[in-house]
């Protein structure tokens, strides 16, 4: 199971690099580690079990973060209310926004990263809504629309396989301003 010790900062060079594309079928081993990068998300997300192994609870594990330059990213983006289902649960692979909103959206506290141990304030403006093209461990091509919060962790996932961190969005001279008609939640 991966561990914080896994998780690589900032600073690395694996994580300004552009991940390279994933091969079908997936190796055994390209199985297991995909199954790893969902198992973070859903230990981290038990309250016990994040106690437990001392983990950053998260959302969303992108390859890079634990130092595999690939194409595959997992998001587990929890229940509105409790004991609903999640909002989106996949391991993204070859992920391609195919299409995006004109109108941005940001978390109004802003973001954070699991590779990031400083605070950066500011607004992270992202699509406010995108439709996703992936692959999932099987193969299976999927196309979603999201939008709003699950929009953003999928927009911030893909960030991490180009090589980009939340922060090269924020605008330096202007943190806390946002594009006209950002739509702020969170
Ligand atoms: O690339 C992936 N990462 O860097 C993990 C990040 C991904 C999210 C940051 C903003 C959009 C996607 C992550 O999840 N976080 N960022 C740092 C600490 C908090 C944590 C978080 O938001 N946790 C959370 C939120 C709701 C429910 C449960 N846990
Ligand atoms: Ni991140």
């Amino acid at each position: 199971m991966f561990l914080m010790k896994d998780i690589v900062r900032d600073g690395d060079p694996v994580l300004r690099k552009r991940a390279a594309k994933v091969e079908f079928p997936l190796t055994s081993e390209e199985k297991e580690f995909a199954h790893k990068l969902m198992e973070y998300l859903e230990v981290s997300q038990d309250p016990e079990l994040c106690k437990k192994y001392g983990l950053r609870a998260g959302v969303g594990l992108a390859a890079p973060q634990v130092g595999v330059s690939k194409q595959m990213a997992s998001v587990l983006v929890p229940a509105d209310e409790e004991g609903g289902k999640p909002q989106f649960k996949d391991v993204i692979i070859n992920p391609v926004i195919v299409s995006e909103s004109v109108q941005y959206g940001a978390l109004t506290e802003g973001e954070g990263c699991l590779s990031v141990d400083k605070d950066v304030p500011g607004y992270v403006p992202r699509h406010d809504r995108i439709t996703l093209k992936y692959q999932d461990v099987n193969g299976e091509t999927h196309k979603v629309r999201l939008k709003h919060y699950p929009a953003i962790v999928c927009q911030h996932e893909i960030d991490h396989l180009h090589g980009v961190l939340f922060y090269d969005h924020i605008n330096k001279e202007h943190p806390f301003k946002a594009p006209e008609d950002t739509v702020l939640f969170g």
